[in-house]
């Protein structure tokens, strides 16, 4: 059979995706401006619920961070990329760390959202891509411009793992140096995945060991009291001695 022509419509949303790639890719440049060369010497891959060489949670203290303030000019920039499929949490988590509570329910990102954390010795910019379909086509456009990716996961949409991991594994391919920081999110609920079997139903064992890939378990907005999980804070600790 002959291919059938493209119709006008499929043309013209064809055409609107690659605008609003352009777009997210310049107000990128334009938010972010500077390229740069990251810093890694590489590590070894590491799983689990608790970070690495992190203080413990009761040792954070948050006023810390703003002990010494350097002239806002002096900072440097790093940059931390926040992707996974629509629902998974990042928006929240960006709201979060920007001392926001979580919203009511899902509302998608259509597009990015960003939010930029001063800490003692430098500035985090934080960038969610919406994980809606047609927005995941242009994640792998901005993986190589960053220093962390944060992969977030609904633990408890055990319907769509395959998804998740079919994009997270996209990503680590696009870029075998970048460290990636995977949260299993929403542990709070009933049906969630623990981290070993998300840790097998992400295909993390067959991840470069040499590769700094991390798997954190959290509720980002738990649903009640009493979590216990390691959240916000613990990913954000991770974060900066990843930035460090
Ligand atoms: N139970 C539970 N719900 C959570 C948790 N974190 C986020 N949510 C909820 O999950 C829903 C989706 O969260 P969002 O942060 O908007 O998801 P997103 O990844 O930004 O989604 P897109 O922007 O569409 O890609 C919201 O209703 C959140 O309140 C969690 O730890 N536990
Ligand atoms: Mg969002």
């Amino acid at each position: 059979m002959a291919p059938r022509p493209l119709s006008p419509l499929v043309l013209a949303l064809g055409g609107a995706a690659a605008v609003l790639g352009s777009v997210i890719f310049i107000l990128w440049k334009t938010y972010f401006g500077r390229g740069r060369e990251r810093r890694w010497d590489g590590g070894e891959a590491w799983w689990g619920t608790e970070p690495a060489r992190l203080p413990e949670w009761d040792e954070w203290d948050p006023e810390d961070e703003a002990d010494e303030e350097p002239a806002l000019e002096e900072l440097e920039q790093r940059e931390v990329l926040v992707l996974g499929l629509d629902g998974s949490g990042k928006s929240t988590f960006l709201r979060v760390l920007a001392g926001k509570p979580p919203l009511e329910g899902h509302i998608p990102t259509w597009g990015f959202n960003s939010v930029r954390l001063p800490t003692k010795n430098f500035e985090v910019d934080l960038l969610e891509i919406g994980g809606s379909q047609n927005l995941r086509f242009y994640w792998k456009e901005f993986v190589n411009e960053v220093d962390v990716l944060v992969f977030m996961v609904d633990s408890a949409d055990r319907l769509r793992m395959p998804w998740a991991r079919q994009e997270l594994h996209k990503l680590l391919d696009k870029d075998p140096d970048l460290p990636v920081v995977i949260v299993a999110n929403k542990q709070d609920l009933s049906e969630a995945m623990s981290v070993v079997e998300l840790q097998q139903e992400l295909g993390l064992q067959a991840v470069d060991n040499q590769r700094e890939v991390f798997l954190l378990a959290a509720s980002i907005a738990p649903a009640g009291a009493g979590f216990e999980n390691p959240g916000t804070v613990h990913i954000w600790r991770l974060l900066l001695e990843l930035l460090s």
